[in-house]
């Protein structure tokens, strides 16, 4: 099944802090109405991957604008099976080791990485004919403001840390991740939304237009549902 809103096809987007659910709702939600998913965190973590990777200086923010347009970043849209390569290498699992979730508020808060980003966003939705799905901070009120529906999903940081200590926990050979490692979850991800709200060039906010969703009581299934259902009202209106 594809989604469309009339003759066009609809465009979601769905913002949020980090942990909240924005990446497992959007490829189930995808996947669900036969829409293409993209995920923009992964974009931004690969070209951070690369900078780190090429020896960038990335508390230089110069350094960082300098080197932007240099590699060429390719986002598979299939929600079954997304992918991200960066000058033909796959970073679908380096970009989410520590030494990138680190480094990627920094990278992402240059004016001309984002200016890249933003148009490689555009022209991936624009070419979406099934309708898409997709996933970050200020795709609502940056990226494709005119978005048929717009989702802010939020949930407390005990809730957010819980989640992200369970899943990397049941990692294969990781430990079990008790209080102190909740703790230090907890802790760095409200760093990075500190410094993902806090940045001047289109930083994490919630869109005028974008519905609220608390995930904190919600199980995952019951937030793909909220969100099937929002998209459905509006092909309805
Ligand atoms: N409603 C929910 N109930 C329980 N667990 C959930 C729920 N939503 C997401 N999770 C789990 O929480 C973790 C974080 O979810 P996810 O990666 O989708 O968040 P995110 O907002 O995309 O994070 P980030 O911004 O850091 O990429 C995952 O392990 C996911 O399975
Ligand atoms: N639209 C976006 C998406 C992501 N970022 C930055 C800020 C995040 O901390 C980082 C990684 O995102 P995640 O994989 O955790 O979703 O990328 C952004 O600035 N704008």
């Amino acid at each position: 099944m594809s989604t469309s809103v009339a003759a066009t096809p609809v465009v979601v987007a769905i913002d949020g802090p980090s942990g909240t659910g924005k990446s497992s709702t959007s490829k189930a939600v995808a996947a669900r109405m036969g829409m293409r998913y993209l995920d923009t965190g992964a974009q931004y973590r690969a070209i951070t991957w690369w900078m780190l990777h090429a020896g960038v200086d990335i508390d230089d923010p110069r350094a960082v604008a300098a080197a932007a347009g240099k590699p060429s970043i390719v986002s598979g849209t299939d929600p079954l099976a997304p992918s991200i390569t960066i000058d033909g290498t796959d970073v679908a699992a380096p970009i989410r080791g520590e030494r990138v979730t680190g480094a990627v508020s920094a990278v992402s808060a240059v004016p001309e990485v984002r200016t890249l980003i933003t148009d490689l966003q555009r022209s991936i939705a624009a070419e979406a004919d099934g309708g898409i799905v997709v996933e970050g901070r200020d795709i609502g009120t940056t990226v494709l403001p005119d978005a048929d529906v717009k989702i802010f999903l939020t949930a407390s940081p005990e809730v957010r840390a819980a989640r992200r200590s369970a899943e990397v926990s049941g990692r294969a050979g990781a430990p079990a991740a008790g209080g102190a490692d909740v703790a230090a979850t907890q802790a760095a991800l409200l760093r990075r939304d500190a410094a993902d709200s806090g940045r001047k060039t289109s930083p994490l906010a919630k869109a005028g237009d974008a519905t609220e969703v608390d995930t904190s009581e919600l199980t995952l299934e019951q937030v793909i549902e909220c969100v099937v259902t929002l998209i459905e009202e509006r092909g309805r209106r």
